[in-house]
């Protein structure tokens, strides 16, 4: 069992903050408060965060962590605020909203607290803009799920304190859930986890687009080969495997000219977002042929991937 005993308070109570309540409640001994503005929460609390608790015999109940007072849903930011020792955000993904909340959280929080956004890809320098003191913010940006998935990228700005980088470190160190915090040297979009997410999204996305292969199809190519094979080796060491005896510099030699034609050949899909108008028609493409395939995702299917990824996770030790 974790010895922190810290206070956790969750802003925003989505997919990201109800998966981090669960990590917090089950590994931590401090209290957790939330708070989100939707108005199903008390259904949406109730219907996730015991899948995400886990059905075993030692598996904290949520009538049990609220009756003995360690979850606490608030009525207000400032109420959830008041006490915490990490203040963690999971809203919107949009910069305007995280600018807004960090300055609302700062005039809340107290001084002590730290400052963490769970943002998939939002510099802290660009959501601290409105903020008093800069050095208090920092991304803390975990994989989904993150009551499961080891993954932690730490991304500080250029104004963020050294003691807070050293404090999220520890933390997700000494938590005993087996996370893995890495610190990121410089701030890019996606931070470098999305990013190499993202460009294979893309290309899967361009496939599909091209009728090249279907999305079921795409999928299981992921599943029977680059899938496993990063639990086991990550692409420099595994290539590194690849290369024979002169390991990742005989492969590079080896395969230099073949990689260079596919990069070569790489073509994009665009989201139509206001920097880019383009075809559009592939995202609907892509779209009918995922929900014909998988159907909207149940609880069940929440829990039956949260099984197979924790047996995955635990191959890696
Ligand atoms: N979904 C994913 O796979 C991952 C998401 N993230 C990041 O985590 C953050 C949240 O993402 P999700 O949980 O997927 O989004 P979500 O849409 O499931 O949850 C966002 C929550 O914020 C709440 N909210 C909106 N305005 C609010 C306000 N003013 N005060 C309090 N709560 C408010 C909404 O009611 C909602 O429950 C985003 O920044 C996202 O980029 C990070 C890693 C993975
Ligand atoms: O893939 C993940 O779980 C995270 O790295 C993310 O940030 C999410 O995919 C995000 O991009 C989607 O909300």
């Amino acid at each position: 069992m974790s010895t922190s005993k810290y206070n956790v308070c969750l802003i925003g109570l989505g997919s990201i903050g109800v998966s981090f309540a669960a990590l917090h409640l089950r590994y931590g001994s401090g209290t957790v408060t939330v708070f989100d503005t939707r108005s199903d929460l008390k259904e949406h609390i109730e219907s996730v965060l015991p899948v995400y608790l886990g059905c075993d015999t030692d598996s904290p109940k949520v009538t049990d962590l609220q009756s003995q007072g360690r979850l606490k849903v608030c009525s207000s930011l400032k109420e959830a605020c008041d006490e915490a020792d990490i203040i963690q955000e999971q809203g919107p993904e949009q910069l305007d909203f995280k600018r807004k909340i960090w300055a609302e959280i700062e005039k809340a929080a107290g001084p002590g607290a730290q400052f963490w956004t769970s943002t998939s890809g939002i510099a802290a320098s660009l959501q601290n803009e409105l903020m008093q003191d800069q050095s208090r913010l920092l991304v803390v940006h975990p994989f989904n799920p993150p009551h499961i998935m080891p993954l932690i990228e730490i991304v500080p700005s250029p104004q963020t304190s050294t003691a807070a980088i050293q404090f999220a470190q520890r933390y997700f160190t000494a938590l005993g859930s087996g996370h893995r915090p890495v610190v990121i040297k410089k701030e890019l979009p996606g931070f470098v986890g999305n990013r190499i997410a993202y460009i294979i999204f893309r290309e899967a996305a361009y496939l599909v687009k091209e009728g090249v292969v279907g999305v079921e199809d795409l999928d299981t190519i992921l599943m029977a080969s680059l899938g496993p094979r990063f639990a086991v080796q990550g692409p420099f060491k595994a290539y590194h495997m690849g290369g024979g005896v002169k390991g990742i510099r005989g492969f590079m030699d080896n395969l230099s000219t073949t990689i260079q034609d596919v990069w070569d050949s790489y073509e994009y899909v665009d989201l139509a977002t206001k920097k880019h108008q383009n075809d559009s028609a592939w995202i609907e493409k892509v779209v009918k042929e995922t929900e014909s395939a998988y159907g909207l995702p149940t609880p069940a299917e929440f829990n039956s991937r949260d099984i197979k990824l924790r047996e995955v996770i635990d191959t890696q030790k």
